[in-house]
């Protein structure tokens, strides 16, 4: 068996060994962990890449993580500048392209945490929405960081509804000139990161208007700081929002415009254009101007949102195999909290859902490149599907990522409500996800709508034309059902075909109920928006149930490829199973209402369920190695790789401002308080 290649890299000198609680779990091996990181990985290949890049980044002390928790909204910013700014100075000297691996890998061990990440996320807009000479011209001034620029959307009063947006870019064919305008207090831009106190041009959302009519939203660039000393422009208002839960290293601002003039060009128009006389032209419809945040979902998806539960459970179930606490039988020592099936049952489904969702993640960000180029190109097939997709997929992910990591700070007591466990950061970066790119809710919403679509394709014309023309993800709201759960015993329910088919038939079943909950409305004189409005419930519980049954069959699918593996596809499945019968316990009452399952079942999965637990165990901490993230990356005193927990926390705590920088409090006011002399308060 090979084992995980052992970086112990504390830069702390007070501690080489492993500890034997920890290094135990490492000793048997059922699988092969370095073949499972290099799954993960997406090849072996791909793993060596990753480990240079994070070798060069940790060997570098500009790099450090280390006093991140010690710092201030400031200083947590300038640090994270600072890190922006070495890893540029390495790119150009290593060769690193633009949107390489090497850069990829460079943002994740160092966690995500630096700036400027809304730069990159204007130039993924500029790729979607500009046309080919604007992407010539803007995007090499952004990768040299001759400009830095942002994606002003979101205004004080509209976030979600993008046609409630207030900011105005009216056309001035007499200079063909746009000119931008924050009309109201409501219109002010607020939120977008890097604006704040770095950008030097935003990419202003804004309500076109030309030809004295109103177009909707449409992008502009618009510079708003100077080149030469990067003070505002004239016209324009910009500052940051100040604190927030989380996100420090994130300057997040406002802006206001006062009528401010930018050329014509300026206006993204791979979409949409102005010609010079005013005339307005464009490509398909309006909300193809939010295909910049279809894209960006994506990206989060993997990149930033599945990590966060990945590097919770790291945390949670290493520090769990060296916390000892009460005794399992009165003989025994004290048991590793791991060792309790409530810690299990804590921790396991958040390690199957971070599986899950990095397949997940994998398979959209496929289904995305496959289609993105058609769509670039004004072919908008597939698009439906992809929004409806991408945004579904977001909210969930976002949603039990966001659980996930609170559970799992929850299950290491008192240490996980230390910042220095690593987990309250993670947990307000998971919460930040369920808000940022489209509130969950209303990604669930628009999901549905979709939903709802197809389920009246399929019945409006139950024929074998129109079920192939159904969307991959939907078809089988077409195929046949089970009315009744066919399992007899336990292990029937450790069937991937049964748990995937169970989750089809409850997905189905609540879009089915909500459709005809709002058409029952609608005859009853509703009219459709208020029947929607009193249908979003059960629209939202059913497109979770549908972007489940996706996750679930996706990560039986991904088994079925691994038959070349058998000892890893054996633990993965485990996972899967585990994460597909949480599901169903979770939500048991949806598997019971149309008596699909009945009470007998539901216990037999949950025997099935529980049985899994102690065979997850004895991998648990294989399973959270083959993450393979590195000690810098975590930047936890509790989920290290050599489990040396107690000492890293004490030896850590040491270094706080709190115990460095004096009292003044004490000779203020402890010391006249001690000595009762109310005077001198
Ligand atoms: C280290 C990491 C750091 C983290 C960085 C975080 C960065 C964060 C950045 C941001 O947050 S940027 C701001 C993001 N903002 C949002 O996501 C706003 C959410 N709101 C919307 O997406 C839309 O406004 C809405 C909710 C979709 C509603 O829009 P609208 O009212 O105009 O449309 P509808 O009437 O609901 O739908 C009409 C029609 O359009 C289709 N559609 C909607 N969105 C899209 C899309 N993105 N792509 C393609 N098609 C879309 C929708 O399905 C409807 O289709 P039909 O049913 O009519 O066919
Ligand atoms: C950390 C962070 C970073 C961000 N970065 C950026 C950025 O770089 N650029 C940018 O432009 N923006 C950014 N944003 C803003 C973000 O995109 C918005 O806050 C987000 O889209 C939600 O919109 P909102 O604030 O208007 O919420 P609201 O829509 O006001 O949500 C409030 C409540 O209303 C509900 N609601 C709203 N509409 C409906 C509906 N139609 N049906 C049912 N319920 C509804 C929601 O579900 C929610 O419960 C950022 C936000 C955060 C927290």
């Amino acid at each position: 068996m090979g084992s995980p290649v052992h970086r112990v890299s504390l830069g702390d000198t007070w501690s080489s060994q492993v500890h034997p609680d920890i290094e135990c779990e490492r000793h048997t091996q059922s699988f092969n962990v370095e073949r499972l990181t290099n799954i993960l990985d997406s090849g072996a290949e791909n793993t060596a890449l990753r480990r240079k890049v994070e070798n060069i980044i940790h060997s570098d002390p500009k790099f450090s993580l280390k006093d991140n928790y010690f710092m201030t909204q400031n200083e947590c910013y300038e640090a994270a500048v600072r890190r922006k700014f070495h890893v540029q100075i390495i790119a150009k000297r290593l060769g690193w392209l633009d949107n390489s691996p090497e850069l990829y890998y460079a943002y994740r061990a160092l966690s995500g945490e630096l700036a400027l990440n809304i730069h990159d996320i204007f130039l993924k807009a500029l790729r979607s929405l500009g046309s080919e000479e604007q992407i010539a011209k803007w995007a090499p001034l952004c990768k040299e960081f001759q400009i830095i620029a942002t994606y002003a959307q979101t205004e004080l009063g509209h976030g979600t509804y993008l046609q409630g947006l207030e900011t105005e870019a009216t056309y001035d064919a007499a200079t063909q000139e746009f000119v931008v305008h924050s009309p109201t207090m409501t219109s002010t831009k607020w939120w977008p990161g890097d604006l704040g106190r770095s950008a030097t041009h935003a990419l202003v959302q804004a309500q076109l208007i030309c030809s004295g009519a109103r177009r909707g939203m449409h992008s502009f660039i618009v510079p708003i700081r100077s080149l030469q000393d990067h003070t505002p422009l004239p016209g324009i208002t910009v500052g940051d929002i100040g604190p927030k839960m989380g996100f420090d290293y994130t300057d997040n601002g406002f802006l206001r415009l006062d009528h401010v003039r930018i050329p014509r060009e300026n206006m993204l128009n791979r979409f949409a254009q102005v010609l010079p006389d005013g005339t307005y032209l464009t490509h398909g419809r309006l909300q193809i101007n939010y295909l910049s945040m279809v894209v960006t979902r994506v990206t989060l998806i993997g990149g930033e949102i599945t990590p966060i539960l990945q590097k919770a459970c790291v945390i949670a179930v290493r520090y769990s195999v060296i916390r000892r606490q009460s005794h399992l039988r009165p003989s025994d020592p004290e048991a590793k909290v791991l060792d309790y099936q409530m810690q299990q049952q804590k921790l396991f489904p958040q390690l199957a859902t971070a599986y899950a969702f990095h397949f997940l993640a994998s398979n959209l960000s496929e289904f995305f490149y496959s289609s993105y180029g058609a769509i670039v190109n004004l072919d908008f097939r597939t698009l439906p599907e992809l929004h409806a997709l991408s945004a579904g997929i977001k909210a969930l992910v976002s949603d039990l990522c966001s659980l996930g990591t609170e559970l799992c700070r929850r299950a290491c007591g008192g240490h996980g409500y230390s910042k220095l466990s690593g987990l309250p950061s993670l947990v307000t970066r998971g919460a930040a996800a369920c808000t940022y790119e489209g509130e969950n809710t209303v990604l669930y919403l628009q999901l549905a709508r979709f939903l709802e679509k197809n389920y009246l394709q399929a019945q409006a014309s139950p024929d074998s034309a129109s079920q192939r023309s159904l969307p991959l993800s939907v078809a089988y709201l077409t195929a046949p059902d089970l009315a009744r759960c066919p399992a007899q015993k336990a292990t029937d329910f450790l069937d991937p075909k049964l748990y995937t088919m169970a989750w089809a038939h409850v997905a189905a079943r609540l879009i089915k109920d909500s459709v005809h909950h709002l058409q029952t409305l609608m005859r009853s004189g509703t009219d459709r928006h208020e029947a929607w409005n009193q249908t979003a419930v059960m629209y939202t519980q059913a497109a979770k149930a549908h972007c489940y049954y996706i996750s679930v069959k996706n990560f039986t699918e991904t088994l079925e490829k691994l038959g070349n593996e058998p000892a890893i596809q054996q633990v993965l499945k485990r996972l899967c199973d585990l994460y597909a019968l949480h599901g169903i316990l979770t939500n048991s009452g949806d598997f019971l209402h149309d008596g699909f399952l009945s009470g007998t079942q539901v216990d037999a999965a949950r025997t099935a369920y529980l049985d899994l637990l102690p065979l997850i165990r004895k991998d648990a901490i294989l399973l959270t190695d083959a993450f393979d993230f590195t000690d810098h990356c975590l930047n936890s005193a509790l989920g290290c790789y050599d489990g040396n927990v107690y000492e890293r926390l004490f030896h850590w705590a040491q270094r706080s401002p709190t115990n460095t920088q004096g009292n003044p409090a004490y000779e203020k006011y402890l010391r006249p308080l001690l000595q009762g002399s109310k005077a001198k308060l």
